[in-house]
């Protein structure tokens, strides 16, 4: 872990965000929770058409309101207080971002990678499934933070997908990864996809590649 903290720290020592502080974090995270449950009731909704009108019109107050005050770029990669490194505003793992599930992960002493989450409706691809390329979001994520926590943070050079079954939405999935060999600038990982079944839906397989500074 201090391997990969020195890693993440030299790439993103010239873009190193101030912190947010824990309370804003906690408040802008309340934010993006209820707008969650705002995005699925609009994907669920069947109340009639003058409520929906009504509530766009206020929902577009709303976001008048937030951008009365706009950052130029979205919070960045940063370390929380436990050391490890977080992705605040990243649509996967990000519990300030709205479209991230979110998945909550954590990065085990052996460089393991897991994370549980439940994709719901806003998710589908095939009904009742999660969209094939939504699952790939999930998995290049958790298969770059292992080439981090390999102490080998790099970019998605190539991503592999193998969809064995359907995965369902609305339910509990686990997400594993890990780093399997490093050759040079390039780290090797896989994961995979658990339902709650135990069956694994999709297997990834991803090449990093460690940017040049
Ligand atoms: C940056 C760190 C982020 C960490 C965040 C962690 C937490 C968040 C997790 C978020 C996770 C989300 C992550 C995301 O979403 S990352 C966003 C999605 N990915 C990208 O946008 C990457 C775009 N591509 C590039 O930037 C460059 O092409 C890269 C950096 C990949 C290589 O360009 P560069 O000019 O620097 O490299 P090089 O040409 O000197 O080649 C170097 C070596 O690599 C080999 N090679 C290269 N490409 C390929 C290929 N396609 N297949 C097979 N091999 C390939 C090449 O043969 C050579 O090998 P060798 O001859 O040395 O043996």
């Amino acid at each position: 872990m201090t391997e990969a903290r020195a890693a993440m720290g030299r790439i993103f020592r010239a873009r190193e965000p101030r912190g947010l502080g824990e309370e804003r974090v906690e408040g802008l995270a309340e934010l993006a929770a209820r707008v969650r449950e705002l995005t699925e009731a609009v994907v669920l909704t069947d109340v009639d058409d003058a409520e929906v009108a009504a509530v766009a019109a206020q929902v577009a107050e709303l976001t008048a309101r937030l951008n009365t005050a706009r950052r130029q770029e979205p919070p960045s990669i940063e370390f929380g207080a436990d050391g490890a490194f977080r992705h605040l505003a990243g649509p996967v793992t990000g519990r300030l971002n709205p479209i991230a599930p979110p998945v909550e992960v954590a990065v085990h002493e052996d460089g393991t990678v897991r994370g549980v989450f439940t994709l719901n409706a806003v998710y589908e691809g095939p009904p009742g499934c999660v969209h094939g390329g939504v699952a790939a979001l999930v998995l290049d994520h958790v298969l770059g933070m292992a080439a981090a926590a390999n102490g080998t943070p790099g970019m998605t050079a190539t991503l592999d997908m193998r969809y064995r079954r359907p995965t369902p939405h609305g339910v509990p999935l686990t997400v594993e990864a890990k780093a399997v060999r490093s050759e040079g600038r390039r780290t090797f990982v896989e994961a995979h996809i658990t339902g709650p079944d135990g069956k694994v839906t999709v297997e990834a397989t991803g090449m990093f590649v460690r940017p040049v500074h």
